[in-house]
């Protein structure tokens, strides 16, 4: 499987998402520049984590301007899996990929601390991995990750079972819902605030993220090299 890792000006965690892909899961990635304007030699893309343009004007609404935005939104439609970690998913908020947005934190304070995590679907191609309901410790790092949207959105929410991860305990954000992850309707669309990418070995504090890497790979590869 192969994996584009997106890089605006002032990602930041294009890096650890590289390496979490290249030498935790061993599949092939590359790093793809804002402005690319051809997405289809990639199986799943990723919008890492950071300060994309500075965070400017809102987080991400400027990265969302970028030329490679319409190819993750052709990606999106043709069912490939699009991740977005942190600012990935206030990138996918902008774009209109996913429904609602990130406000700052409850506290306005920007937090970087792990927190638990519950895997509240795990019927989806990012958690197929995880037990239903098994609670993970991942870290997060962001000053804008209070989840808002709208009572008839959140309903939606949680009819079409779109709420993948929530906070487990402590909310750390405010975030409606204890809300830390979802998905698009057609669920190949996934945003978090936590980074799992940051969660792939022992060495670093922890591995409770590497399955979600797995859980995209198993999908894909059942539903793409089984059928050859
Ligand atoms: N780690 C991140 O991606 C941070 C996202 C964004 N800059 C925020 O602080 O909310």
């Amino acid at each position: 499987m192969k994996f584009a890792v997106l890089v605006f000006p002032g990602s930041n965690c294009d890096l650890d998402m590289y390496h979490a892909i290249k030498d935790e899961l061993g599949e092939e990635v590359e790093y793809v520049w804002h402005d690319e304007q051809d997405l289809s030699a990639y199986d799943g893309i990723l919008v890492p984590g950071g300060f994309s343009y500075g965070d400017y004007l809102r987080c991400g609404a400027m990265a969302n301007q970028s030329n490679v935005m319409s190819e993750v939104k052709k990606a999106a439609e043709a069912g490939k899996p699009v991740l977005g970690v942190c600012n990935g998913f206030q990138i996918l908020t902008e774009a209109g990929l996913l429904p609602g947005a990130l406000l700052r934190n409850k506290k306005l304070k920007f937090m970087c601390k792990n927190v638990d995590l519950k895997v509240a679907n795990n019927n989806t191609m990012f958690t197929n991995q995880y037990a239903q309901d098994e609670v993970i410790s991942i870290p997060i790092a962001h000053g804008e990750g209070n989840y808002y949207c709208d009572g008839e959105t959140l309903k939606q929410l949680q009819d079409n079972n779109q709420i993948v991860f929530t906070y487990s305990g402590e909310n750390p954000n405010g975030s409606l819902a204890d809300i830390a992850g979802i998905v698009n309707e057609r669920g190949n669309v996934l945003g978090m605030m936590p980074h799992p990418e940051r969660a792939i070995s022992e060495v670093i504090g922890g591995a409770e993220g590497l399955a979600l890497f797995k859980s995209i790979v198993k999908q894909w590869r059942e539903s793409n090299v089984n059928q050859a």
